[in-house]
């Protein structure tokens, strides 16, 4: 039967059933002309004779009539006027002359109702699907989207969305797809083209050239039997009056555009979408039509053009948040700030992604919110639309589609894929369900023997949540028999010319395990398990190495950034955090956000006494950040902000952070160490630091830099330090007056001049614990004060930083050392120590040598190495010099000394000339150096080190807990 008859049966239904007569006679003229047959006679009479002859005939014009075939219709027409009922045929009859009657205003009227349908409903857009009144305006938030043909002679093109129409409707260019990942912003693109096209300003656009935009959802289709029908239930009110028949008939004669959104959530019992994509109805229309990757398979050929959404780049991204913030009228740097922060860098190409970013970081203006707090939400909207979009519950979709997807997760991670393979979806009924959700894209490949496809995750990070949370739902035994298995100290190994290469990172299991902290912070007991585990591994609690220009951030800080995924800090855990605290932390600017959120997480436990921590934030971007950070630190009574450094730019910068660290007041931070290199000029303010300042360190100082020394010279500084300076008289003088304060306990000039003179100044510091000095041309009375200096024991560190010993200078240290008993550090830099065998009288903690490589000098380092029984660090920079090569026995012999430092715990070499031969020894050492938690070896010279002799070492250096640097 035509959709007009059909039409007219349904609009005249009431006035049918009180009008028709079920005579004998019409009943005869029916079932003569097969419109029905006798088994629908007996059906009708039964109804008639139970019910009434209204509900016969209901029945009849419902169910039996618009079935019996093209005819029936005018057979029954037919059938009335020969049964006595002509009346009631030529009223339907006048009923279909008026519908098809030219109504020169119906594609006025069917145009402007679709226009102000789409002005209504599409001016805002709906993110959260349980918040039907939060919505974005469109016009104020939607970014203009960059697509990528992937069809056709231009494939790889970029276009502007309405660009993708411009040539729609010559030739053949008649059906368009667009294809994009699940929140990529698809529907969106849609809505905004035809807001555009329902607006009524004068904008050349291309949408604009359309007598008519039709936009439907690919479900909008199911169950109709003409595109009309779906129009005028979907877009048009009921009562509008414009008759079904017109409308088909307008959507045939006009210039019309349909678009359909989201192939992939209606694409099954939809005969109607199908029809149309294969261009059986409607064929000379323009059709776009999106979906998410491959879901069209072998429907795509009758595409004449595809596309793809791309990504947001850095500009959409920024766009999108000012966008933002301009519409919710509130400053929009909190949102370019967050774009920076690496932890989410990966969410931000995504615009749902991006949209609740800005949504939790406005509720958040402290950046509180936990990476697990943001998944979550993410993950929550996701399964909630899921909910929606394949009408479950919600516990429904975690138990049957999420669970397994949590396990595919697990098992790509795993791999380190972030791709299921066609062969493990197969192990899952649902997977088509599972794939629905929104986590996973089709990802066909097609080889030229075979197609093999696969299965994408949208983002790595998403993979690394869904597994954390198949982690989280294992059983305590089985997670933390997992959590063992994993490495927990960095690995860099990589020779110069050899096959071997391994570089681990522990942070590269961050994200998992931040998530599985994150995830599981109501467990207490679990989550103390997992944190008492890394504190072991990571060696939380020992003895950090000051922190230098060149500390970078370690193994250690792990826990600090998974205590950063937690609200609170549950009691258990803080308990063995306490108890296990480490006795110096410090914080410098290769730590991530996330190290610091830690950090300031650590300063709400109750430290007694409070941890001392070391601040080096020199190059951060956000000074915003960096301050308050710093502030909160400083307030917490918890740990001790002791030391800070500062890397200006200018001397307003200077100020801001002189000021806003209170550098130097009783209650704030009172040792400084400034890098001097970019401060030029004088200030032009009278610079000053608080009363209280103890300790000052510069780096790069040059004489404009005079003013630092002026404002520390009545404070009460218990160190100071300059290092790689340049001095005129001035400031020799202001160091004279200095010196003279008999607070000071270490003093450190260094740089590549000789400065000397000023032992004589150190020789009056009664209590002088700490000495660093350059020393190049020394005269007699300043190796008289060196002598009266070591001679007076008090010293616990000593660094010669010198390129020209004397012999009186070797002299004066290799008596001194008869004495030094004190001493427990030393640094000598560029000496022979041939002429130091008193070395091996010291009791020394840790000692840092560079030296000319040579049996001699390996003798009497093995020698002094012996006697230094609680040697905690090792440093030994061999100078490189071509063509000199150590005997294999001496080397051996420098091992076996080094082996029996059983407390040593750093060991590093530069210039190591280490052959196969050798290899075995380095073994043994390594091995007997249980406390062993750092060995580096850098520079590594002999070129007959085979991949063969260093398999041998391979397991030995990558031992748990070991960080290692051999390159
Ligand atoms: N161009 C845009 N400008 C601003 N925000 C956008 C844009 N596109 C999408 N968004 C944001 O992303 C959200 C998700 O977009 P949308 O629903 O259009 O994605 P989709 O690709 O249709 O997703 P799915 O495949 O899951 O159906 C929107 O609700 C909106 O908040």
């Amino acid at each position: 039967m035509e959709d007009q008859h059909r039409e007219c049966l349904k609009s005249n239904r009431s006035f049918l059933c009180s009008e028709i007569s079920l005579s004998t006679g019409l009943f005869a003229k029916l079932t003569e002309s097969c419109v029905i047959t006798d088994e629908h006679l007996q059906k009708l009479q039964n109804i008639k004779r139970n019910d009434t002859t209204k509900a016969a005939v209901f029945e009849f014009l419902s169910e039996i009539l618009p079935k019996r075939g093209p005819e029936a219709f005018d057979l029954f027409l037919e059938a009335l006027c020969e049964s006595e009922q002509r009346h009631v045929a030529e009223r339907l009859n006048k009923w279909l002359s008026d519908d098809c009657s030219e109504d020169a205003g119906t594609f006025e009227r069917l145009q402007h109702e679709l226009r102000t349908h789409y002005n209504d409903k599409l001016k805002f857009v709906y993110t959260m699907p349980w918040l039907p009144t939060e919505g974005f305006s469109l016009k104020e938030t939607f970014v203009q989207r960059r697509l990528r043909l992937t069809s056709g002679d231009r494939k790889g093109t970029e276009v502007k969305m309405d660009e993708i129409l411009a040539s729609v409707g010559e030739g053949r260019n008649k059906r368009i797809l667009v294809e994009g990942d699940p929140a990529q912003g698809k529907s969106t693109l849609c809505q905004a083209l035809a807001f555009a096209w329902s607006q009524p300003d004068e904008a050349s656009e291309n949408i604009k050239s359309f007598d008519l935009v039709i936009l439907l959802h690919a479900g909008d289709l199911r169950g109709q039997d003409s595109v009309g029908g779906a129009i005028k239930e979907h877009l048009l009110p009921i009562d509008c009056g414009i008759p079904l028949r017109q409308l088909e008939k307008l959507l045939q004669e006009k210039n019309v555009l349909l678009i359909i959104d989201a192939f992939d959530e209606a694409s099954t019992e939809n005969e109607m979408l199908h029809q149309l994509i294969e261009g059986k109805r409607l064929k000379h229309k323009p059709l776009l039509v999106t979906s998410r990757p491959n879901f069209l398979e072998n429907k795509q050929r009758h595409f004449e053009s595809t596309f793809t959404v791309e990504g947001y780049n850095n500009r959409e991204q920024l766009k999108h948040v000012e966008r933002y913030a301009a519409h919710k009228n509130i400053a929009s740097a909190p949102f370019e700030s967050m774009l920076k922060d690496k932890s989410i860098r990966d969410l931000c190409s995504n615009p749902l992604n991006l949209t609740l970013l800005c949504l939790l970081r406005e509720e958040d203006t402290q950046l509180r919110i936990t990476r697990t707090a943001l998944y979550t939400s993410i993950h929550r909207i996701i399964k909630q639309k899921a909910a929606k979009r394949l009408k479950l519950i919600e516990a429904e979709v975690e138990e049957s589609l999420l669970r397994p997807l949590y396990q595919f997760a697990f098992e790509a991670h795993q791999k380190n894929e972030t791709v299921v393979r066609e062969k493990d979806s197969k192990k899952v009924q649902n997977f088509q369900r599972i794939c629905e959700v929104g986590y996973l894209t089709n990802e066909v490949i097609i080889s030229r023997l075979q197609k093999e496809v696969r299965f994408q995750f949208t983002h790595k990070t998403f993979v690394e949540f869904l597994t954390a949370k198949h982690i989280a739902e294992m059983d305590q035994e089985e997670r933390m028999n997992w959590m063992q298995h994993l490495r927990y100290a960095n690995c860099y190994i990589r020779i110069h010319g050899l096959a071997i290469e391994d570089r681990f990172n522990v942070e590269q299991n961050d994200p998992v395990l931040g998530f599985l902290f994150g995830l599981l912070e109501e467990e207490s007991a679990e989550l103390t398990q997992m944190a008492s585990l890394v504190i072991n591994e990571t060696r939380f609690s020992y003895e950090h190495h000051p922190l230098s220009l060149y500390s970078r951030c370690d193994a250690s800080h792990q826990l600090l950034r998974f205590i950063a995924e937690l609200n609170v800090v549950p009691p258990e855990l803080a308990d063995v955090i306490c108890k296990r605290r480490p006795p110096l932390i410090n914080i410098h600017y290769h730590c991530s956000v996330s190290c610091r959120r830690g950090m300031l997480k650590l300063c709400n436990l109750r430290f007694q006494p409070p941890i001392p921590i070391n601040v080096y934030l020199g190059y951060s971007r956000d000074e915003e950040e960096k301050m308050s950070f710093v502030q909160k630190l400083i307030e917490s009574k918890n740990i001790d902000c002791s030391k800070i450094w500062i890397n200006p730019d200018d001397h307003t910068e200077l100020w801001n952070d002189v000021r806003g660290f209170r550098i130097g007041q009783a209650d704030s931070v009172q040792q400084v160490s400034i890098y001097c290199m970019d401060i030029e000029g004088i200030p032009c303010e009278e610079f000053s630091f608080g009363n209280h300042l103890s300790e000052l360190e510069l780096i790069y100082f040059e004489p404009s830099c005079s003013f630092f020394l002026e404002a520390a010279l009545h404070k009460p500084l218990t160190s100071l330090q300059l290092i790689d300076y340049e001095l005129d008289d001035r400031c020799i003088s202001l160091i004279h007056q200095l010196l003279r304060n008999q607070r000071l306990q270490r003093v450190q000039l260094t740089s590549s001049w000789h400065f000397g003179f000023f032992l004589a100044d150190f020789a009056q510091i009664e209590n002088l614990q700490s000495l660093e000095i350059s020393l190049n041309d020394s005269t007699d009375e300043e190796m008289r004060s060196l002598e009266a200096i070591l001679k007076r024991n008090k010293l616990s560190k000593l660094t010669i930083d010198s390129y020209k010993y004397s012999g009186s200078l070797y002299s004066v240290l290799n008596e001194g050392f008869n004495s030094m008993s004190s001493l427990r550090e030393l640094h000598l830099q560029f000496v022979d120590i041939i002429h130091l065998p008193n070395l091996r009288h010291l009791d020394l903690i840790n000692f840092f040598l560079d030296s000319t490589l040579n049996d001699d000098v390996i003798a009497v380092l093995s020698d002094a190495l012996r006697s230094w029984r609680n040697l905690q660090q090792l440093s030994i920079e061999f100078d490189f010099i071509p063509f000199s090569s150590v005997a294999e026995c001496s080397l051996r012999k420098l091992f076996e000394a080094i082996a029996g430092c059983h407390r040593l715990q750093i060991l590093h070499f530069d210039c190591l000339e280490m052959a196969d031969s050798v290899v075995p020894s380095v073994c043994k050492m390594i091995e007997s150096l249980k406390q062993l938690r750092k060995f580096t070896s850098k520079r590594q010279r002999n070129e007959s080190l085979t991949e063969e002799g260093f398999k041998q070492l391979e397991p030995i250096i990558k031992r748990n807990g070991l960080n290692t640097e051999v390159r």
